[in-house]
């Protein structure tokens, strides 16, 4: 087994934007909200979080019988937009994984992981039909989803649900039942996080995770029901709302969920959020791991480009998993020119610190200033 598989479990989760029902209140500065489902207190990773819906990619998000349903003509990573010439490419996608077979490209593989954990979490089906595939673009706009007449009733498509989460591979029968297949081409590559070395959750569990945008117009935010299993709770907040209550402590959101949350605070309408994570993605992302730097007074997580990030970091923690500065957060932030950083004061007292120019035509995290609103970046705050 090589090191990478050893070290930690590749996964898939979407940024679940959705919007077009009229029913954000009209003071809003967003016209869209985001789903965030709370993980189970008995999750032996990040108990309690409010995370995105995602999880660990299985065999069956690999398998050749996709091939069936998917469209016939052209080789298979023609399915999607080609990635610009020097993309960048995080390992995740470029890995081989002969365990697994090849006959599926990893950014069709995670794809279909996202959709299946978006249906086995929270109850939404990204799917469209089957010979609509060849129309499906995303310069049309946000997607939609399947017209409610082209599901099975609400008791058989529960049970659905219940077999594709004793057995990932019941989505493709599930598939193939409606004669459709998974929107692949409604999730765009945003990012890409690898769990700290030092926050591993029990057993050891770190993540290899890549993050995918997807906008769901027309309608209004589905319906979303938790699995009174691994999530306990499902909510759509808008990007404002969702720091609100983390900052309020009513929810506690996990640093890269946060950060990924700060980026789209950046976008008002699900427009251009939909426009930009659709042209920005074919520059693809790098993999970020952040490195802990423990300070005297709370702890800062580095991201590359940070003038701290070490060089060489430990991907695997067998050397120096974890920095440590005598020194007050404070301190640590005047002294730094190039920032890149979260910076965690307590559990919710934290904030993303950014100077840098981002990598892959990609947009800073804005920092919210929860109580009225407004943003700023790092630079004007220091
Ligand atoms: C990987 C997950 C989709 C969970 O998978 P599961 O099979 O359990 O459903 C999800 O956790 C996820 O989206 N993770 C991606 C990013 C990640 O690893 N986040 C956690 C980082 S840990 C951390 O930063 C702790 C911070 C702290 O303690 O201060
Ligand atoms: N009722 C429950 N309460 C807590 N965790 C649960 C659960 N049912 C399933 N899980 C956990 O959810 C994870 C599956 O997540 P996913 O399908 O999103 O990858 C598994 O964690 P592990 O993979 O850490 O064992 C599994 O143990
Ligand atoms: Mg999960």
């Amino acid at each position: 087994m090589s090191s990478r598989v050893r070290h930690w479990r590749e996964a898939a989760t979407v940024l679940l934007a959705a919007g077009g029902g009229g029913g954000g209140s009209s003071s809003s500065r967003f016209d869209y909200k985001v789903l965030l489902l709370r993980r189970s207190p008995r999750s032996a990773f990040l108990p309690s979080a409010h995370v995105f819906p995602g999880g660990v990619v299985d065999a069956a998000d690999f398998s050749a019988d996709w091939l069936h349903l998917l469209p016939p003509e052209g080789p298979l990573p023609l399915l999607l937009p080609p990635l610009r010439a020097g993309a960048g490419r995080a390992p995740l996608f470029a890995a081989e994984r002969p365990e697994l077979g090849t006959a599926l490209p990893a950014d069709v593989a995670f794809r279909i992981c996202a959709i299946r954990e978006t249906f086995e979490e929270a109850g939404v089906l990204l799917l469209v039909e089957a010979g609509e595939v060849a129309s499906t673009s995303s310069a049309q706009g946000p997607a939609r989803l399947l017209a409610p007449e082209r599901l099975p009733p609400g008791p058989e498509l529960a049970e659905w649900r219940r077999r594709v989460q004793r057995q990932p591979a019941a989505f493709l029968q599930l598939c193939r039942h409606l004669s459709c297949v998974p929107n692949l081409w409604a999730l765009h590559e945003w990012s890409n996080w690898l769990t700290p070395v030092g926050r591993a959750g029990r057993g050891g569990r770190r993540y290899d995770t890549a993050f995918y945008l997807c906008c769901l117009g027309h309608g209004g935010p589905p319906e979303a029901s938790h699995d009174r299993g691994e999530v306990t709770a499902c909510q759509w907040s808008s990007p404002l709302e969702a720091i609100e209550l983390f900052k309020s402590q009513d929810i506690w959101i996990a640093p890269p969920q946060f950060y990924e949350l700060c980026r789209l605070y950046n976008f008002s309408s699900l427009h251009d959020l939909h426009r930009f994570g659709s042209e920005r993605a074919v520059e693809g992302c790098e993999r970020w791991m952040p490195v802990i730097l423990v300070a005297s007074d709370g702890h800062i997580q580095l991201l590359p480009g940070d003038e701290l990030y070490p060089d060489d970091p430990d991907l695997t923690g067998e050397r120096k998993p974890i920095l440590t500065s005598n020194k007050k957060i404070e301190d640590l932030m005047k002294e730094a020119r190039k920032l890149h950083r979260i910076v965690a004061r307590d559990l919710h007292n934290v904030t993303v610190c950014v100077n840098i120019q981002p990598k892959y035509k990609h947009v800073n995290p804005l920092v919210v200033d929860s109580k009225v609103g407004n943003n700023a970046d790092c630079n004007s705050r220091l």
